[in-house]
């Protein structure tokens, strides 16, 4: 028996099976990647292994001994860690409040619960090498890769013998990464047992050994990284050949600008910003993360109020002071973080794809059923989301779907600029190519689309011309002919691109 065996689960959700009959096996010091579309069961799986969700049938075994934890607790004591897709630390405490949370601390000399769990996570922070980060900060403060390494090592440091990391690099920049690779490589020598679910192939190469494919709730097939080749992976997880992963660049660049930006400045993040946009055109968004790519998309969309500067549309003055205010301009985004920007997670599915457009279906307050359900099927239909009843809550959807939603229910305002914030996060393969063929698609209509991405490849492969930002400034743009993935990097960290 390996020593993790996990035989015959299966997990149903009315009428979705999500898991069917699943065995799977890993052993100590292996990295075992699981690759799956989106709503494929990898989650599930996991959830039920750290007992965060109970099961039909099935066993799960750890060095031969039978799992019996009912709870989330119990599975972490008997040596389940789970880092979750969607983060779970509290915002309004510390990063050591949360370290420690529901850890009794010793305390003989009558020291601060807050003095001694202080000093504990400074050294943890030292240990994992992340002193950057201060223990008495609040979460809520961090940047989204800071809060990912939180929770990252929150798990880790407990020791546990299976560390599973759920689409943890989605959310961590380049740099952080390879921090993530080293303290994989440690876990790995300290024999203890690492799943890595990941939708980004090189990643999955470059941190493992062994991966199993999920297709429909199935391990459809466990594969030797060695001895696999990245199409056959691809095709047993979609069931179908994906020709051409990235669509056919055609400039459908217009001459007619549809977004100008003046001296735009915003805060310490946004100094003096100069471009346009026009219709028909891709531009992208590079540079090393936190270099104001993300302050640009919120003061763009009206999240945040420049205080400098000066915003055109159709060459006259808009005055974005706020969501609304863009969105009636035809201006929107699609946030960072889904979760909690992009989605209401309480809603049903439904209510979440209706609520920027409830205008298009209401008439004297009443809404038009008819309109409502033909617009709903579109949305669902256009992205391939995998629905089981639209009327459940879009918490219940797994996370690359819920990340569609968040695209289809801003496309059904028919924007006329769209501000992508790294859509493509924790989104499968196949609908990778979906969703870039669907931008591409949009610019051939005329629409304009900033396109902020953390991966380099997808910039060069989507964009017309790249703009990379340095410092809160855009040190340059980077025109078709010269868009290479070297290009955009040399340029981020500040040579000149000729
Ligand atoms: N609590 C729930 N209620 C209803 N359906 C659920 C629930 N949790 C998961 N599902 C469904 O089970 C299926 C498997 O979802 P799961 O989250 O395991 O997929 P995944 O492979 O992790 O996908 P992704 O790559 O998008 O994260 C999906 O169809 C999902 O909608």
């Amino acid at each position: 028996m390996a020593d993790l065996e996990i035989k015959g689960l299966s997990k149903q959700f009315g009428g979705i099976k999500a898991l069917s009959d699943v065995n799977f096996s890993a052993n100590s010091g292996e990295v075992h990647a699981l690759l799956g579309e989106n709503g494929a069961g990898k989650s599930t799986l996991i959830k039920c292994l750290g007992a965060c969700q109970s099961y039909d049938t099935g066993e799960i075994f750890l060095e031969g001994k039978k799992m019996t934890a009912v709870h989330p607790k119990e599975a972490m004591d008997a040596g389940i860690g789970i880092v979750f897709q969607e983060l779970s630390l509290i915002p309004n405490i510390s990063v050591a409040e949360n370290l420690f949370l529901g850890i009794d601390v010793k305390n003989r000399f009558s020291i601060s619960r807050k003095k001694i769990i202080n000093e504990k996570t400074k050294q943890i922070l030292k240990e994992f090498e992340i002193e950057d980060i201060h223990p008495e900060t609040k979460v809520g403060e961090l940047t989204l890769s800071e809060k990912q390494m939180i929770e990252i090592v929150k798990v880790v440091s407990r020791n546990t013998k299976v560390v599973v990391l759920d689409e943890a690099t989605s959310a961590l920049t380049t740099n952080r990464v390879e921090w993530l690779l080293k303290l994989v490589r440690k876990l790995k020598e300290e024999k203890r047992i690492i799943i890595f679910i990941s939708h980004r192939m090189g990643e999955i190469r470059e941190f493992c050994s062994v991966v199993t494919v999920f297709r429909n709730g199935e391990n459809v097939g466990t594969y030797d990284l060695d001895k696999v080749e990245n199409d056959e992976l691809i095709t047993t997880m979609l069931g179908r050949k994906v020709t051409g992963y990235y669509p056919e660049k055609v400039n459908t660049k217009q001459n007619r600008v549809a977004l100008e930006v003046k001296n735009l400045s915003f805060e310490n993040y946004l100094e003096n910003i100069n471009f346009q946009l026009s219709y028909g055109e891709v531009v992208g968004i590079g540079g090393l993360a936190g270099q104001g790519q993300n302050s640009l998309l919120l003061a763009l969309s009206g999240c945040v109020k420049a205080q400098k500067g000066e915003i055109l549309l159709d060459g006259k003055p808009v005055k974005l002071g706020n969501p609304k205010q863009a969105m009636d301009h035809g201006i929107v985004l699609v946030p960072e973080e889904r979760a909690t920007e992009g989605l209401v997670l309480e809603l049903s599915i439904a209510d979440n794809l209706l609520l920027p457009c409830l205008s298009k279906i209401t008439r004297a307050g009443f809404i038009d059923r008819q309109k409502e359900k033909k617009l709903l099927d579109h949305a669902v239909e256009s992205l391939s989301i995998k629905v089981g009843d639209i009327q459940n809550p879009v918490k219940s959807l797994s996370g690359g779907n819920q990340q569609k939603v968040v695209l289809a229910k801003l496309m059904m305002l028919e924007p006329k600029v769209l501000l992508l914030y790294d859509f493509t996060r924790g989104v499968d393969v196949g609908t990778k190519n979906v969703m870039f063929e669907l931008v591409r698609d949009l610019a051939a209509q005329g629409n304009c689309i900033l396109f902020y991405s953390t991966d380099i490849e997808e910039l060069v492969n989507v964009c017309d011309r790249v703009l990379v930002m340095d410092g809160g400034k855009i040190r340059a743009s980077i025109a078709w002919e010269k868009l290479t993935q070297e290009n955009i990097l040399r340029s981020s960290v500040g040579e000149n691109v000729q």
